[in-house]
């Protein structure tokens, strides 16, 4: 499993700076959440802090992401502005990675448009989607894995909230199942709970690990149950 570090700025300066101080930290990728940078962003003050981001990130690969908020993440967006966003992000840089929502993006035909176009560009695709109260049933999280890699993800991410160490459980199964048809994936649950799908996620197929520095803050929505890094 790779693991991760979220860089959760709030401006574009200072994801660079935090981009860069994890250069001594043993993480195998980065992944910037343009979500969380505050205000109006213009083309080319991304375009140079993209630059930067990517130079500190050195041979690590970089995911992408812009979270909406009903996906746990920091931007209201309608499903016509997430997709114009993502279409930009696409079309000016090139990360490893774009994580692109089931939700936010509106439909499998929007996701499949922004995957296209992204593989097209030589990004890898990633194909998300959160639920911040609930967890499904196993075969519903197996099912829903498996539509997000047919339609178009290299690597389907899920990330459930459980009520209930049964909560965790079927997590646990809907993954396994998943992972032996589809390989690669990426299935959280949250919060202390779940931590135990963090730490052993190899077991379930889960091939990304997202951690947080010792000492970053909490993000309720974000990061419950992550495995703290020095
Ligand atoms: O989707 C995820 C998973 C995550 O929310 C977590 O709980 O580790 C952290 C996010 O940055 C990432 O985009």
């Amino acid at each position: 499993m790779k693991i991760c570090i979220p860089i959760m700025a709030t401006s574009l300066e200072e994801s660079i700076i935090e981009a860069r101080k994890t250069t001594e930290m043993k993480c195998d990728m980065l992944e910037w959440r343009m979500d969380c940078i505050e205000g109006k962003i213009r083309s080319d003050s991304f375009i140079n802090a993209w630059n930067e981001i990517r130079k500190a990130a050195g041979n690590r690969p970089v995911i992408v992401t812009l979270r909406t908020k009903t996906q746990g993440g920091k931007k209201e967006l309608s499903v016509s502005e997430y997709n114009a966003a993502l279409r930009k992000i696409i079309s000016e840089i090139k990360p490893a990675y774009i994580d692109i929502e089931l939700a936010g993006s509106g439909s499998d035909a929007n996701v499949r448009m922004l995957a296209v176009m992204a593989k097209k560009r030589g990004i890898g695709v990633i194909v998300s989607y959160h639920d911040l109260s609930f967890t499904e049933e196993a075969r519903d999280i197996e099912l829903l894995l498996c539509r997000m890699k047919y339609i178009g993800a290299d690597i389907p991410k899920v990330a459930f909230t459980p009520n209930s160490e049964e909560d965790v459980e079927k997590l646990i199964r809907g993954a396994s199942l998943a992972h032996e048809k589809i390989g690669d994936l990426i299935a959280i649950s949250m919060g202390e709970l779940g931590q135990k799908t963090r730490k052993e996620g190899d077991s379930i197929g889960s091939c990304i690990n997202f951690v947080k520095p010792v000492g970053s803050g909490y993000d309720e929505n974000s990061n419950t149950g992550q495995m703290e890094i020095e």
